[in-house]
């Protein structure tokens, strides 16, 4: 059986009589890529909300590494290797590129802060611009440096929410294949949440498909692609 790094049992997150997620089950193995699409209001963000602990389950069962970690607070489950990016959010404009690694690092309690920084902005081609006030780097830099933050730490888990938003098809190409780098060398797991189809559908080792706070199709990307009631519900004449 394939051990599961994340695992998602019957998660439902439901505000009022608005079921934004109802009855989700998915599973994460080490160094996958899982692709999560579907149209907007599908429920996407808050399944990942669910998943880090930003929003408390209805009901249901989030399991990282084989413990239930539902009852876990946002900070507890990064300390457990779970990590999300922010889009920007979590960067320090006015501090330099390497400063506020290591300040992300030190926060997460790493032994050697400095060098887990070092680590992590060469794997993502921005040790050459370690000293750079973060505000001076490009749209693309900034967020390939809130990956950075987001993997401080050595996370097994990688949340990512609409990652290439914003971005040219060049910034989001260059992205796409440090994600992919990402999960063969530092065996990182990634749940993509993202509306290019092209990375989606490019990258990923799996695709799941939700409508309506559920899913409706999952499986390899040719599969999802060619399924009758994906391209009828989201994917149209994008499939
Ligand atoms: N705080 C909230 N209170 C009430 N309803 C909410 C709240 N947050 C989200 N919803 C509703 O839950 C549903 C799922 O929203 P969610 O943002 O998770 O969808 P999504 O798939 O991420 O959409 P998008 O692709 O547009 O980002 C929507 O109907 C949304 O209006």
């Amino acid at each position: 059986m394939a051990e599961y790094v994340l695992q998602t049992e019957d998660v439902a997150i439901h505000y009022g009589g608005v079921k934004a997620v109802d009855g989700v089950a998915m599973t994460l193995e080490r160094g996958q890529i899982r692709g999560l699409i579907g149209p907007n209001g599908a429920g996407k963000s808050t399944v990942i909300d669910a998943i880090t602990g930003r929003r408390r389950l209805t009901r249901g069962k989030v399991v990282l590494g084989g413990q239930d970690v539902s009852a876990l607070g946002v900070v507890e489950r990064r300390q457990r290797g779970l990590s999300r990016s922010f889009q920007r959010t979590s960067i320090f404009a006015q501090m330099p590129v390497r400063k506020q690694v290591e300040l992300a690092s030190w926060k997460m309690g790493m032994a050697d802060p400095g060098a887990d920084a070092d680590d992590v902005l060469r794997e993502l081609s921005l040790h050459t611009m370690s000293d750079v006030i973060a505000a001076d780097l490009g749209y693309g830099e900034q967020r390939r440096l809130d990956l950075a933050i987001a993997l401080v730490g050595s996370p097994t888990v990688l949340l990512l929410d609409e990652p290439m938003a914003g971005l040219s098809v060049k910034e989001s190409l260059d992205l796409a294949q440090h994600l992919k780098a990402l999960t063969s060398r530092r065996n990182v797991s990634v749940l993509l949440v993202e509306h290019d189809m092209d990375v989606v559908f490019g990258i990923s080792d799996v695709v799941t498909v939700f409508e309506l706070g559920r899913v409706i199709a999952a499986g390899s990307p040719a599969e999802v692609r060619s399924n009758p009631r994906v391209r009828e519900a989201y994917l149209g004449s994008a499939a």
